[in-house]
């Protein structure tokens, strides 16, 4: 793979992984286009999880698209996955052919507003592999997003995922970081977040 890491793009972790933000990798004009066709066209779901054995909604909508057929067992839920539609599939090609990689599945996440978040945790399940290269993608309100260290749960490094951003995150981010889009008071608008992955088998 090409270098990615320079002044423009530093490294955001401190050590044991990388993480690279590109703020302006789609235009705005492109952002607000992919902004509004996956809110009026990915098939949105508030999906339960069961956390400390009670059952709760999301707090945030959700849907998995990918090339592997069926369903796939992710954090303890069991979604079923889409076929790539053609805006995904040009956001996908656009990736893999920047960052010379390939993926096969994308968790959109849909954040309504302030009150929609995503809590601490590693995307480090089985079917990613060791060192899995992760591209998430931000259109929509600009929201914050933090890493800590897993073991000792400090310090929290905080970057804003702005409309036509994308955020990579490599070798051991996932080992050693844990990461959250926490929740916020300040009147906020919706956001959509795609994650693109590679899952070397099923979950
Ligand atoms: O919405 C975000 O930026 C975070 C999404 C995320 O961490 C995930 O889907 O695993
Ligand atoms: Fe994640």
């Amino acid at each position: 793979m090409q270098h990615l890491i320079d002044a423009a793009h530093p490294n955001l972790l401190p050590a044991h992984g990388e993480a690279v933000l590109f703020p302006d990798f789609f235009t705005p004009r492109e952002s607000d286009i992919y902004f509004d066709y996956f809110k009026n066209d990915v098939s949105w779901k508030q999906e339960p999880v069961v956390l400390f054995g009670k059952k709760r909604m999301q707090p945030r909508l959700t849907a998995l698209y990918g090339d592997i057929n069926g369903e796939y067992s992710y954090s303890g839920l069991t979604m079923g996955v889409n076929d790539w539609t053609s805006p995904m599939a040009e956001i996908k090609e656009k990736l893999e052919k920047r960052f010379e990689t390939s993926f096969n599945s994308c968790l959109f996440n849909y954040y309504r507003d302030g009150k929609d978040y995503m809590g601490w945790h590693r995307d480090n399940e089985h079917a990613l592999g060791e060192y899995p290269l992760i591209v998430s993608v931000s259109f929509g309100s600009t929201r914050i997003f933090q890493f800590r260290d897993y073991k000792e749960k400090m310090p929290v490094i905080s970057l804003e995922l702005d409309h036509g951003s994308v955020l990579l995150m490599k070798r051991q981010t996932q080992e050693y970081w844990e990461h959250r889009l926490p929740k916020t008071t300040l009147p906020v608008g919706p956001r959509i977040n795609l994650t693109f992955r590679l899952l070397l088998h099923k979950g």
